[in-house]
């Protein structure tokens, strides 16, 4: 079973090298936490939070076109190579995800998150399961709520991790179908619910370079706080899948509430995190803990 500081008796250090490495790698790079808490999500929706996102090979999740702009990866292979000098083949690099995902919301300025540890590393890892469990940016609310509510995952459990994109930036591909420039130069709204100025500054952000990143949230684009949901107030979230949250009576109440009361939003934020970082865990013999954290024993 999951338990708070399941490593206290046998690797005692184990959460404090995980929040050094990951303090240290952001505030060298100010670009992991978002990478390293996208990291999580990718993991708990396929196979559960297995470190199964973390397999290297033909044919595995981490080679799917789906995971292709995920990153982070090299922050948990130093975690877990300082862990394995104090306490080898102990802790599992399923916990190190999950760990490295908090303490990245810390990092970036959000709520302290205690969660249970205990997790299991898989042992399967294949591209084919990645697509049908990610959600993508053309979801209805209808699919968002199925797909979160298939993890076990509420309705609010979708408004409140969805501000996770309060932090972290994304590939103009992810929402550039969004509008599109007509033959005279200017903005063509395709989605209406997105703000005309908002689409204006995306659209020539994006078409400096094809391979360009944007903020997620362009107020406070490396703090972790509630201006994403005061960016869906005002029309401008980035992907259709934000925006389809105030589109809709079953989440718009909850938008403005977390836009208005940041701290609710971090009371909402821990338990809801802890619930996306125990999706589908592994037991005993489901599972192992891997000495590498890129390829199963
Ligand atoms: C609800 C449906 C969701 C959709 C459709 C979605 C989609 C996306 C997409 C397309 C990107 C851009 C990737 C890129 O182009 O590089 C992105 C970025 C991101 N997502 Fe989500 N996401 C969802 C939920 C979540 C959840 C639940 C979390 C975590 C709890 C999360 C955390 C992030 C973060 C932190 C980034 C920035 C990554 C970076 O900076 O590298 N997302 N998301
Ligand atoms: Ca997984
Ligand atoms: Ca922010």
């Amino acid at each position: 079973d999951l338990s708070f500081n399941f490593y206290a008796g046998s690797c005692p250090v184990a959460e404090f090298l995980v929040r050094n490495t990951v303090r240290s790698a952001s505030s060298s790079d100010p670009t992991i936490p978002g990478k390293l808490l996208r990291l999580l999500f990718h993991d708990c929706f396929v196979q559960g939070c297995d470190a199964s996102v973390l397999i290297q090979g033909n044919g595995t999740e981490r080679s799917d076109p789906g995971n292709a702009s995920l990153g982070g990866f090299s922050v948990i292979e130093r975690a877990k190579n300082a862990i394995e000098v104090f306490c080898p083949a102990t802790v599992s690099c399923a916990d190190i995800v999950a760990l490295a995902a908090r303490d990245a919301v810390e990092a970036a300025g959000g709520p302290v998150v205690e969660i249970p540890t205990g997790r299991r590393d898989g042992k399967v890892s294949v591209a084919a399961d990645v697509r049908p469990n990610i959600i993508d940016t053309d979801f209805s609310l209808d699919k968002m709520i199925d797909a979160f509510s298939s993890k076990g995952l509420s309705i609010q459990d979708l408004v409140v991790l969805s501000g996770a994109h309060t932090i972290g930036a994304s590939h103009c591909n992810a929402f550039d179908g969004r509008f599109k420039r007509d033959s005279k130069g200017n903005l063509q709204l395709i989605d209406a619910s997105l703000d005309n100025s908002y689409a204006e500054t995306l659209m020539n952000q994006c078409s400096s370079s094809s391979s360009l990143t944007v903020s997620n949230d362009p107020e406070t684009s490396s703090r972790f706080d509630n201006q994403y949901y005061r960016n869906l107030e005002a029309h401008k979230g980035l992907f259709q899948t934000d925006s389809a949250l105030m589109e809709d009576d079953r989440t718009r109440k909850m938008v403005e509430d977390l836009a208005s009361d940041e701290e609710s939003f971090f009371e909402r934020w821990r338990e809801s995190f802890v619930k996306l970082s125990m999706v589908g865990v592994k037991f005993g013999e489901d599972g192992e803990v891997r000495r590498s954290c890129s390829s199963v024993n």
